[in-house]
């Protein structure tokens, strides 16, 4: 991939950085600093084998607490020899139907979404775990369906289409596989979007790029100075949760993931406490929660919202009356998003959940097949609307 700058110090390779201003990182993207961090704790080569800590810590932060609500429970299933239904009306059922009160089915509601859509440029932005794949035991075996990308395909051959992930940008491409859609990894970390329009072109942390395809694209990483510190917590943390049978860490470059789905219940303290007490070397980095993963983050102030808003943006899409976007997503990263379109009154967030849970999104639906339904609802209505 060959890399211009459009700016006097083009990066090409990834930088140690010396200090932020050099670097271009905005003031206001530090907004999360905390006094002082260094940028790296100079343990590149050695790593260090942690102190137990006490478990109180992660007890009393309430890591735990959020560990144990951060993925709904799979849906009860009857089985009978030929057939397998959900379960018939219960608590949960009517727990689930008073919530759709306050979040009503994105398909139920189709026709409210398209009179508001009617003339107006819609805009598509899609997380990938959950919301395009289904949650699977194997990170690396997330799949999404033949059927799924082609919805997708479909969607982006109408309107602009972006992919959110917490996933780095080149693992998120090589899973979904499409060339027509622009991606954002890392929580929006790292986002590879148009150069045509915008401002945001202008970033201090944009560098022009070509795609795979040779063409040209912008690429926004705000968070480059923190890829050295990244991969030393990373190293830090495979090390460290080696012995813990069923941990898994992920690298993102940008951030870092730690999963706990196939560790014993038992032992998620353990895994708690040990991210706990390596993160105190690392003012710097801080964790959010998500579905059974602990996500390692630097402490810049961008987020999955921040990305929806700077592709739009990039796209000409910002400030205008005409348009209305769109996005879908499952996990709490997905909150800054929806939070954005709430108070921007940027369109619709759809949440992906078959379980209630209290969110800033205006819509639901219940799993990755309402969502290609509902993908697919909206390209049917463009070609008629076409038509
Ligand atoms: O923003 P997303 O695209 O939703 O990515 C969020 C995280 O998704 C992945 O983890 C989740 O899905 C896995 C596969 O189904 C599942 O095993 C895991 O428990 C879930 O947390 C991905 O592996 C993470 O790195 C992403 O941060």
């Amino acid at each position: 991939m060959e890399l211009k700058s459009n700016h006097s110090s083009p990066v090409l390779t990834d930088p140690i950085p010396v200090n932020n201003s050099r670097l271009g990182i905005h003031s206001n993207l530090l907004s999360y600093q905390q006094s002082g961090g260094s940028l790296s704790s100079g343990k590149y080569m050695t790593i260090p084998r942690k102190k137990p800590g006490k478990l109180e810590d992660v007890w009393s932060n309430g890591w735990l607490e959020a560990m144990r609500s951060s993925s709904p429970p799979r849906k009860r299933l009857i089985k009978d020899k030929d057939f397998t239904i959900e379960a018939a009306a219960d608590d949960f059922d009517i727990a689930y139907c008073s919530w759709m009160i306050k979040y009503p089915s994105a398909l139920k509601s189709f026709d409210q979404i398209l009179k508001n859509a009617k003339n107006k440029k819609v805009a598509v932005f899609l997380d990938y775990d959950g919301t395009l794949s289904p949650i699977v035991d194997d990170p690396d075996r997330a799949f999404m369906s033949d059927s799924m990308r082609s919805a997708i395909r479909d969607v982006a051959k109408y309107f602009p289409t972006a992919i959110i992930s917490g996933r780095s940008r080149d693992k998120v491409y090589e899973l979904v596989g499409l060339t027509e859609l622009y991606y954002a990894g890392s929580h929006g970390m790292d986002i590879m979007g148009p150069v045509s329009h915008a401002e945001s072109g202008d970033h201090p942390n944009c560098i022009r790029s070509t795609d795979q395809q040779g063409k040209e694209v912008n690429l926004f990483q705000p968070a480059r100075e923190f890829i050295p510190m990244i991969d030393e917590v990373l190293k830090t943390l495979v090390e460290n949760t080696k012995d813990i049978k069923g941990a898994n860490v992920e690298n993102h470059k940008f951030c870092t993931s730690v999963h706990y789905r196939n560790v014993e219940e038992k032992n998620w303290p353990t895994i708690a406490q040990r991210v706990h007490d390596i993160l105190k070397d690392y003012p710097r980095l801080r964790l959010t929660h998500g579905r059974k993963v602990l996500e390692i983050r630097p402490v810049i102030d961008w987020n999955k919202g921040k990305a929806v808003e700077f592709l739009l943006e990039s796209l000409g899409l910002s400030d205008r009356d005409d348009v209305l976007a769109i996005y879908i997503g499952d996990d709490k990263t997905d909150e800054d998003a929806f939070k954005v379109f709430r108070e921007r009154n940027l369109g619709y967030g759809i949440l992906v959940s078959s379980v209630p849970k209290e969110s800033n999104a205006f819509f639901s639906v219940r799993d990755p097949s309402e969502v290609k339904k509902f993908l697919k609802a909206l390209v049917t209505w463009k070609k008629f609307e076409k038509a």
